[in-house]
């Protein structure tokens, strides 16, 4: 008998004593991120969940959503996102997301980072939008992950003027992490995706959990886990949102068919707490309201930062639960309650009703 007939049996016996046999159906992907979050939450001492404001909430954003008929559709109503629904949108969507964190500075309003596109003044998330929207007008092949890697012609001088502010504004926070994250990503789709984001998708074979782990397994700066209480505990917030924002733009349908998109949870940034404690969902220690008041720093992976995203996460799962009880026939997924209170938190921005500051970190995982 070969040396492999005998592995062969060796690990055939294995298995069978596993109780795994090849014909076992493969064990759906999961995330880690929820059952974290459960696990902050349960062991947060400076944020916590107003159960009566979470229910309360709940009812209010169902009759908010089904006033406006919120559904996926929404995300290409956004002026400044991609309508084609093609493989250039795919490019365009991982490039936004790989770079779509901490736009906030803090000098005053009008010094904030902002791009002027289209005649208005684009500041946060969407300077990013705007700013990949403009280089593609200027003739510059921002979206091609082949060409983050051509350092002759991408050269940093090229991205510093991609990325370039309008006029009176600050420079666009951490530039050079955001290269730093390009030129990485750029090398592992070219080394292992043939060069192409979709390749990724087409090996998550529909499922949302999977693409997930796919990314955070191959793509150093979007593997977002932290250390709370002595466990990993992991967020995964960029990759998330770009799952989702494929599955809302291609609406559930070719390069955003995701059979369980519904283990996407909410997306652990700094806009989301601050709508959720503005709501009554979310309520802080008072050295921790104070902190986030006096607009001060907190660090990368300080516990206050972690319990902040966690519980938001959770609070998310929680009002999505509420909903479901209250209305079984909604199908209101965790992605639609964020972008919607996303939206909303930056109408209330605009409107200059914010009741709280969002928190201060600086960091590139949101
Ligand atoms: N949880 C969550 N976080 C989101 C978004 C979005 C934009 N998504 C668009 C797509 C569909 C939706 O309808 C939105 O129109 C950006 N961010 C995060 O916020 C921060 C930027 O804040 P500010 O500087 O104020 O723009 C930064 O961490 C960024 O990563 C979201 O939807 N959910």
């Amino acid at each position: 008998m070969s040396d492999d007939e005998v592995d062969l049996d060796l690990l055939e016996l294995l298995r069978k004593s596993m109780g795994i046999d090849d014909n076992s159906p493969p064990r759906p992907a999961k995330t880690r991120v929820l059952e974290d979050a459960e696990y902050i939450y349960d062991n947060s001492t400076d944020v916590a969940l107003d159960m009566r404001g979470t229910k309360a909430a709940a009812a209010s954003l169902w009759t908010l959503t089904q006033e406006k008929q919120y559904s996926t559709r929404d995300w290409s109503k956004h002026e400044l996102h991609p309508k084609a629904k093609d493989e250039t949108t795919v490019d365009f969507i991982f490039l936004m997301d790989l770079l779509n964190f901490c736009f906030w500075s803090d000098g005053a309003p009008l010094e904030q980072y902002a791009v002027e596109y289209h005649g208005k003044k684009w500041t946060g998330y969407w300077s990013l939008v705007a700013a990949i929207q403009r280089a593609l007008d200027e003739g510059i092949s921002i979206t091609s992950p082949n060409f983050w890697v051509m350092e002759g012609e991408c050269t940093d001088e090229l991205l510093q003027h991609v990325f370039r502010a309008s006029a009176n504004s600050m420079p666009m926070p951490l530039l050079g992490d955001r290269i730093y994250c390009l030129r990485e990503a750029g090398y592992v789709l070219r080394d292992h995706f043939d060069g192409s984001f979709t390749t990724c998708i087409e090996q998550s074979k529909g499922s949302a959990a999977a693409l997930v782990n796919l990314i955070v397994d191959n793509f150093p700066c979007l593997d977002d886990r932290h250390r709370f209480e002595g466990t990993t505990v992991h967020f995964h917030k960029r990759a998330q949102i770009l799952v989702a924002d494929l599955w809302a733009c291609f609406e559930g349908e070719s390069y955003g068919y995701f059979h369980d998109i519904d283990q996407i949870t909410m997306f652990a940034d700094y806009r989301i707490p601050q709508m959720l404690h503005s709501v009554g969902c979310l309520q802080y220690s008072p050295p921790l309201e104070s902190h986030i008041r006096q607009k001060r720093i907190i660090e990368n992976g300080h516990p206050w930062e972690i319990q902040l995203r966690g519980c938001s996460v959770w609070c998310v799962e929680l009002l999505k639960r509420e909903i479901q009880r209250q209305h079984p026939e909604t199908h209101l997924n965790a992605i639609l309650i964020d972008f919607f209170l996303y939206d909303s938190m930056k109408e209330m921005e605009t409107k200059g009703h914010e009741c709280i500051p969002h928190h201060r970190t600086r960091s590139i995982w949101y």
